[in-house]
């Protein structure tokens, strides 16, 4: 009898996997979608470990972006006050609706059917998800850079992204995803976790880490920082002095400069292109390469180019399409 379990198990597409196998309250099957990062956490252990470590109280209200089918969710409504997940897929949502039904937990749980990039989030006290990988770098950026205050974010996210959070100035992994992240929070490393791990397995390993905003943070215009990282990080093998005196960058700040209203006096190209080149060398900034730049390094050399007029802004929404480079970077 076993056998023959095993032997129609193994007939079953990847992801086409029948439910009760990772839940015993569930009778149904379900296609998982690739696209959407559909892969269900099933260790106890590390669902175990997640929660111990995220300390939540019985006070807080935690925000699970991607609850699946809820094994991470009961744990946490067991731990919380109450659990806004935000899913995107109405069959997951049914799923868990049924499953906190059943415990007696579903007056603990608010439940968004949407895209959670594309929706304001409610006030929480900390974020706990095993999120899809494909947003984790907007995400992240609309959670630090957005308006809802938050104590930590536990997250698990693919090894490689997880590194890059972790990276230092010089590291081969820093970019700009780290040095927007390292501005705002500290990130604290908890554990990796293997791909034999989820249901259906994904491609790549996982690690969990601990984000936390920092109680301080430097005074800067942050739409501002984040348009000058995204032009010192275009190529972070490029020297500063190679990326900001091309023909292209200098036109590029000399329209939107020019167009800001900010200055008192419009630059053309040529005098423009000679604050840059005075910028750069008066803060030895012109050979330096952005990714072994410290965080302090790189707001003082912004404040330079700040003090002579030359502005990055670019006004975007936090959180959009702009942030998914990182996403490239990874799978590299
Ligand atoms: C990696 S699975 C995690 C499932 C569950 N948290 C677990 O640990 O087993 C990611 C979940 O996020 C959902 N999802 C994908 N894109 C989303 C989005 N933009 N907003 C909200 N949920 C999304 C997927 O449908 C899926 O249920």
């Amino acid at each position: 009898m076993l056998g023959a379990t095993r032997r129609v198990t193994a007939l079953i597409p990847r992801n086409l996997q029948p439910l009760r196998q990772l839940h015993e309250d569930i009778e149904e099957s379900i296609h998982f979608h690739k696209c959407k990062g559909q892969h269900i956490l099933t260790n106890p252990r590390i669902l175990d470990t997640i929660v111990r470590k995220s300390a939540i109280n019985p006070t807080d209200t935690v925000l699970e972006i991607g609850p699946g089918t809820g094994n991470l969710t009961l744990k946490l409504l067991e731990a919380s006050h109450q659990v806004i997940a935000i899913e995107i897929d109405h069959r997951m949502v049914n799923i868990l609706e049924n499953r906190t039904l059943k415990r007696g937990l579903r007056s603990k749980l608010r439940l968004i059917t949407k895209d959670a990039l594309r929706t304001e989030f409610p006030p929480f006290d900390l974020v706990v998800a095993n999120i899809p990988y494909g947003i984790s770098s907007p995400l992240l950026i609309k959670l630090l850079y957005g308006t809802t205050p938050f104590r930590s974010a536990t997250l698990l996210l693919q090894k490689e992204f997880a590194r890059r959070l972790l990276a230092n100035p010089g590291d081969s992994e820093f970019n700009r995803l780290a040095v927007n992240v390292k501005l705002l929070a500290d990130v604290e490393f908890v554990m990796d976790v293997s791909k034999r791990d989820f249901l259906p397995p994904p491609k790549v390993d996982s690690s969990v880490v601990i984000i936390r905003p920092k109680a301080k943070i430097p005074e800067v215009d942050l739409h501002q920082w984040r348009a000058f990282t995204r032009t010192c990080f275009n190529n972070k093998n490029k020297t500063l002095g190679a990326t900001f005196k091309s023909k292209r960058k200098v036109f590029e700040l000399l329209e939107l400069n020019n167009a800001s209203g900010l200055i008192r006096q419009q630059d053309d190209f040529c005098s423009l292109k000679e604050k840059i080149i005075g910028v750069l060398r008066e803060g030895g900034f012109d050979d330096k390469r952005p990714s072994k730049l410290s965080i302090e390094e790189l707001l003082h050399l912004m404040s330079l180019f700040n003090q002579v007029g030359v502005y990055f802004d670019h006004h975007g929404e936090v959180g959009n399409e702009d942030d998914r480079f990182e996403v490239d970077d990874v799978d590299d």
